[in-house]
């Protein structure tokens, strides 16, 4: 069994473009059952990269690999992966157990197994009791923590997230982050998370996969990373002096 969640190779994606065209060029092996934070500055390709994993975005050239098979075939609701977004997506209309339940059953066709299952992912989220609740009379926090809710229930070995805490406080993205944390000692999942918080990193990941310019710049332990004061871009990213600067 290969140890490798996911492999991109050579995998290129050519944007047309204004006021010129761009290429981005990865090539990445990422481990199972760690959590890597992809970072880098604005435009780098950090999303485009989990679109890539997600299948919303189709190489160019090169090879996407998920559990060691070829990924290309296989449409983005069949990958073994879930995604979280900034904006989770919520449909309003529909309460919080009906929108956890999309992520078992796009048609909603639900047993009693799937009923108790969405029970006891609101509860791993910290929201028992909110199944009847529709999502505008949610908090921010709390309707993120239901995007987490219906992740987990999709029960998916890789979760990509994109940026999920980006429009909370401090206080709840710290409260998000430990949950995230839980979740993946519980679950053992493999975890990409995109951020632009260096705190995101100290606190919860594993690995770096550090993008500039549409290439991976770095790709190594958190600790090694943490510890940088060069190249340029990631002490701005640490917010330490840049050596020799
Ligand atoms: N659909 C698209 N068409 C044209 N260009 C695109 C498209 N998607 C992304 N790009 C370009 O590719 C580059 C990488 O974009 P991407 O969104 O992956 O960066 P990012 O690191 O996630 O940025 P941010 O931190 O600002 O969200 C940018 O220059 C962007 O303009």
């Amino acid at each position: 069994m290969t140890t490798l969640a996911i492999r991109l190779e050579n995998v290129a994606v050519r944007f047309p473009g204004h006021p010129v065209p761009r290429t981005l060029l990865f090539d990445a092996a990422i481990e199972r059952g760690r959590i890597t934070a992809v970072t880098g500055a604005s435009g780098s390709g950090k999303s485009t990269l989990l679109n890539l994993v997600a299948g919303f975005e189709t190489p160019d050239a090169g090879r996407v690999s998920i559990l060691g098979a070829d990924a290309t075939p296989i449409p983005p609701a069949l990958r073994p992966v879930s995604v979280i977004f900034q904006e989770h997506n919520l449909f309003a209309h529909l309460d919080i157990a009906t929108n956890i339940g999309l992520g078992i059953s796009p048609s909603l066709t639900l047993d009693g197994d799937d009923r108790a299952q969405i029970e006891q992912a609101l509860g791993d989220v910290g929201l028992a009791g909110f199944e009847r609740r529709l999502p505008p009379t949610l908090s921010g926090g709390e309707r993120q923590r239901v995007a987490l809710a219906r992740a987990l229930v999709r029960r998916r070995p890789i979760l990509l997230l994109d940026e999920p805490f980006a429009a909370l406080d401090p206080g709840l993205r710290q409260e998000m982050g430990d949950l995230l944390a839980a979740l993946q000692a519980k679950e053992a999942s493999t975890i990409l998370l995109v951020t632009h918080h260096a705190d995101d990193v100290r606190r919860l990941a594993d690995r770096v996969l550090f993008l500039d310019d549409g290439r991976v710049a770095l790709h190594e332990e958190a600790d090694a990373f943490l510890r940088r004061s060069e190249p340029a871009a990631v002490a701005r990213f640490l917010g330490v002096p840049s050596k020799g600067a």
